[in-house]
């Protein structure tokens, strides 16, 4: 339906969650399609919620001047719109359509001859559909979460790492003072990532990520070594998805609407209960929630970003369909959608970043 060659305009979205560095591959997406190719782009509102119900704008250069260290995303994003299993309310009840033929008839509308999807798992998982059923598509991988297969790295982790360590950073000067525990609870669903590159780059002294459930006792021991040996205070910092052995997620909301319902949190303040009993000290729980998400990238998020927006177009103009635009150090490869989103990238608990915090005397409860 679609012949390579004959791609005169793109349509560009951001779907689920928002991160540092949207806005900057939007810019790049726009800028090289507009400059290198002599293209049209339309930015699709809202993610995927814009592509169904036909809400789209021209994007231009101007549109894109001066977004490229603003956080968030110019286009908008959900994280429940799935136009395959689209959330319908039918007399009072919710049901699922599949509003994908939709899509496709308003690109057709709009003269768009080729997607990029911005986004994380979800939201490429459902790009991998939409070339199944021949839309010419290319993903960029976004996630503070980092759980993204295929790639080295996903835009968006390391200012929330940066965010995250800087939360550490001021949560030491009053754990110090007041002789408490410390924990910070972050992001990341089922992956570790932000906990242990934050944990490590604020010099936490317990780490809880979901890749190795913990043994709580191990981690009061620990505190209370380290309280034997003078310094009486820890930081814990615990991934929003880690769990007890032989416990359960502890789960803060479902969101009805969407795919993967479970959003996560609260695990924090119930750990903090726990060590207050067993080490007898004072527990004090912060919740980063989606402070982590929001502000300014990175220098680094906001060159990744660029080189991911910028290398799309060039994917799209050389017929590679069906991919994502990966950064295999030190170079930026199309990689097939699949393997992206076949399995989550969690952290290797053999690996050398956990070993090296393991040296350095962090816990993880184990
Ligand atoms: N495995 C999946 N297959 C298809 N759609 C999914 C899947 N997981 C999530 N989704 C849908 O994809 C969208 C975005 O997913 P989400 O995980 O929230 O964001 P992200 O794209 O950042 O991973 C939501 O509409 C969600 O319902
Ligand atoms: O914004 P919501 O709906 O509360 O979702 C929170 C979730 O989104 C994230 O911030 C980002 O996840 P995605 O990149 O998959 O959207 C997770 O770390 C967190 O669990
Ligand atoms: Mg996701």
């Amino acid at each position: 339906m679609w012949m390579q060659g004959q791609i005169k305009r793109i349509g560009v979205l951001t779907g689920g969650g928002d991160c540092p560095g949207l806005n900057a591959v939007i810019r790049a997406v726009v800028k090289t399609a507009i400059r290198r190719y002599d293209l049209e782009v339309v930015g699709i509102i809202d993610g995927f919620y814009g592509l169904v119900n036909d809400v789209m704008e021209p994007l231009t250069e101007s549109s894109v001047s001066g977004i490229l260290h603003r956080g968030g995303t110019i286009l908008g994003t959900t994280n429940r719109d799935n136009p395959f299993r689209y959330a319908v309310e039918k007399d009072g009840k919710l049901t699922f359509e599949d509003r994908s033929e939709q899509c496709i008839a308003n690109m057709k509308k709009r003269g768009i001859d080729a997607l990029v999807i911005i986004g994380g798992d979800g939201s490429l998982s459902i790009a991998l559909e939409f070339h199944k059923k021949g839309i010419p598509v290319v993903g960029v991988p976004k996630t503070i979460d980092n759980d993204l297969s295929a790639t080295d790295v996903t835009f968006g982790f390391d200012s929330a790492v940066t965010t995250a360590t800087e939360a550490i950073d001021k949560l030491h000067t009053t754990a110090e003072s007041h002789h408490r525990i410390m924990i910070l609870e972050v992001m990341g669903r089922y992956a570790g990532w932000i906990a242990l590159y934050s944990g490590l780059a604020g010099g936490a002294d317990v780490i809880l990520i979901p890749e190795i459930p913990f043994d709580l006792g191990k981690v009061c021991e620990h505190i209370r070594a380290r309280a034997e040996r003078g310094r009486k205070f820890s930081i814990v910092v615990i991934a929003e998805g880690a769990k007890e052995i032989g416990g359960e997620l502890v789960v803060q909301k479902l969101v009805a609407q969407s795919h993967d319902p479970v959003r996560l949190g609260g695990i924090g303040h119930v750990v903090a209960q726990k060590l207050e009993m067993c080490t007898g000290m004072e527990t004090r729980v912060t919740v980063l929630g989606h402070v982590q998400r929001g502000g300014s990238p990175t220098a680094e998020d906001r060159i990744l970003s660029t080189r991911y927006g910028s290398a799309a177009i060039d994917a799209i103009m050389s017929g590679q369909f069906g991919k994502m635009v990966a950064l295999r150090t030190p170079k930026i490869l199309p990689v097939p959608l699949e393997e992206a989103v076949g399995t989550a990238k969690q952290v290797k608990t053999e690996g050398q970043i956990v070993q090296a915090a393991k040296s350095v005397g962090i816990s993880f409860g184990d």
